[in-house]
């Protein structure tokens, strides 16, 4: 600290701005190649995902799948109390939730120490080239700088947003809303309403478009759509927000046409996110956002200011996924420190899951996709079907697994499930299409009896 005292910089081979997925995985593998590395992160270490994202999401969704599973226990055979729907107390599963949190802090912090990374518990902005400064004052020098302070969520420019909630103020709540809106068709929007319903809320969603998830296989999304109003779940398409307020005791929509719809204890806005880059002193580098906010960077992470490189959320290079932001800064840091010239994100052919009831998953070209690239040359096979546990439990519930296959070899180049287990099952087969099997290896693959995922290598 000295250096700093004297007004000199105090100088590293690495300084990472933000301590999320991204800039946590730049930390430790660039320590791991032996570079003295400073990581700046104001608030909670992990970022988006550990703290307001995937982590707690997933254990919210984890108590909504348990939830649903008490209830149809009473359709087979168990004596369930309260016509199946059994109370959930929701400050005590935060508790849980939130402890299980600090314990991947904890073991960051264990880490982050053991690496001998210097963590600044403070926001940073550039200050020129290879310069950073921090919000009290420190000044710090590096050859590499990696920007990686993720995303905001965004609400639309409606009147009165800010009456409305967003992903983070979600993570806060003690209880369920009884009566809850949410506006948008994405990721988070249901995710959050599948969390909702199962958990007691009355959901309301508003969607623009006129289905959900607009860049996903149409025929999983319509079957989920299906799925979700089974859940008791409102699907209002086609609907354009042009302002919230307060009613008597609970939240009113205003759509452009000028209809209302009231008594709502929370609006949830689900509509997207914005890249942070604000305050943060790109100005001192020359460097401009793209119109949706991205830090500009090339195949390799790079910005334009030599020696300076943006991961993750910020800059978005492929989707918005933490394993995303993850693999670009691995491969960065090898990159740049373990004598890897050729390391660099693959950002084609990324798995993903969407929480749903159930999961969506889905990897590669959907048909529309695949049709628009191949023509005629494209093969689709499908399996819709009523599993097990639902048959069993007579519920109308239905899972549809769908491959996308082109040329005359039949090469599987999308592969789309809907059903449970769904977020499981596809991370195998992932790798099988990443190395280009065929319809006829998935076909010569003997099948795993009884499950759903068997499905996959018996669909014709
Ligand atoms: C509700 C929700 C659910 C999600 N679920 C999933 C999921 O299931 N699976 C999945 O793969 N992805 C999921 N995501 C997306 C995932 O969380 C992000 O893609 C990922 O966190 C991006 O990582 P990042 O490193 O770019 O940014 P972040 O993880 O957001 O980290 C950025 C960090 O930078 C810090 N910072 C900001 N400004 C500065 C500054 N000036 N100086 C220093 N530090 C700064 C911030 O405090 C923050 O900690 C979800 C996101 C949300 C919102
Ligand atoms: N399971 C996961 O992996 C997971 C979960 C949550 C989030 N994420 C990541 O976070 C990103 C952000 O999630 P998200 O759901 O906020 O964004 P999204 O881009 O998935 O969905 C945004 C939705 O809001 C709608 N919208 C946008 N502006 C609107 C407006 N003015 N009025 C009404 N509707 C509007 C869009 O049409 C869309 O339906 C995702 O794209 C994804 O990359 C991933």
């Amino acid at each position: 600290m000295s250096a700093s005292a004297s007004g000199e910089a105090l100088q590293f081979d690495l300084i990472v701005l933000g301590g999320g997925s991204g800039g946590l995985a730049a930390a430790f593998r660039a320590a791991e190649h032996g570079q003295r590395v400073a990581l700046l992160e104001p608030g909670a270490l992990g970022g988006t995902c550990v703290n307001v994202g995937c982590v707690p999401k997933k254990a919210m969704w984890m108590a909504a799948e348990l939830g649903a599973r008490i209830a149809q226990a009473g359709q087979l055979g168990f004596d369930v109390p309260g016509a199946g729907r059994v109370a959930f107390d929701w400050s005590r599963f935060i508790t849980d939730r939130q402890r299980y949190i600090h314990g991947i802090h904890d073991s960051y912090r264990t880490r982050l120490d053991r690496d001998g990374i210097v963590v600044l518990p403070v926001r940073g902005r550039l200050a020129g080239p290879h310069q950073v400064e921090c919000e009290d004052g420190t000044r710090l020098g590096a050859p590499h700088i990696v920007l990686a302070t993720g995303s905001s969520p965004q609400r639309p420019p409606v009147t009165g947003a800010g009456l409305g909630a967003v992903s983070d103020d979600f993570f806060a709540w003690s209880s369920a809303p009884h009566r809850v809106a949410i506006i948008g068709g994405g990721y988070i929007a249901i995710e959050f309403a599948g969390v909702l319903q199962a958990l007691g809320s009355q959901v309301d969603m508003y969607i623009r478009d006129q289905r959900l998830l607009r860049q996903a296989d149409v025929e999983l999304v319509e079957q989920l759509q299906e799925n979700y109003t089974q859940q008791g779940i409102h699907l209002h398409f086609g609907y354009d927000l042009e302002a919230v307020r307060r009613a008597g005791a609970g939240l009113q929509l205003q759509a452009i046409d000028g209809s209302t719809r009231g008594g709502y204890d929370e609006v949830m806005f689900a509509t997207g996110r914005r890249p942070n880059t604000g305050g943060i002193g790109l100005e001192s580098v020359g460097i401009t956002p793209d119109a949706a906010g991205n830090i500009p960077v090339d195949a390799w992470q790079a910005t334009p200011s030599p020696g300076l490189y943006a991961v993750g959320d910020i800059c978005g290079c492929g989707p918005a996924l933490t394993p995303v932001a993850i693999a670009a800064a691995r491969r960065l840091c090898d990159r740049l420190f373990g004598g890897r010239p050729d390391a660099r994100l693959d950002a084609g052919n990324v798995p993903s899951v969407v929480f749903a009831h159930p999961p969506l998953a889905t990897v590669g070209l959907t048909e529309l996709e695949a049709r628009a690239r191949y023509g005629d040359d494209v093969h689709i096979c499908r399996s819709r079907f009523r599993p097990m546990r639902e048959a069993l439990a007579g519920s109308p519930q239905r899972s549809l697994f769908k491959l996308v296959c082109m040329g005359a070899e039949r090469r599987v180049v999308g592969i789309h499930l809907l059903g449970d287990a769904a977020d499981e099952i596809l991370q195998g087969f992932a790798v099988a299409l990443k190395l280009g099997a065929t319809l006829d290896d998935f076909h010569d693959t003997i099948a795993i009896h009884p499950t759903s995922a068997e499905e996959i290598v018996l669909m014709r």
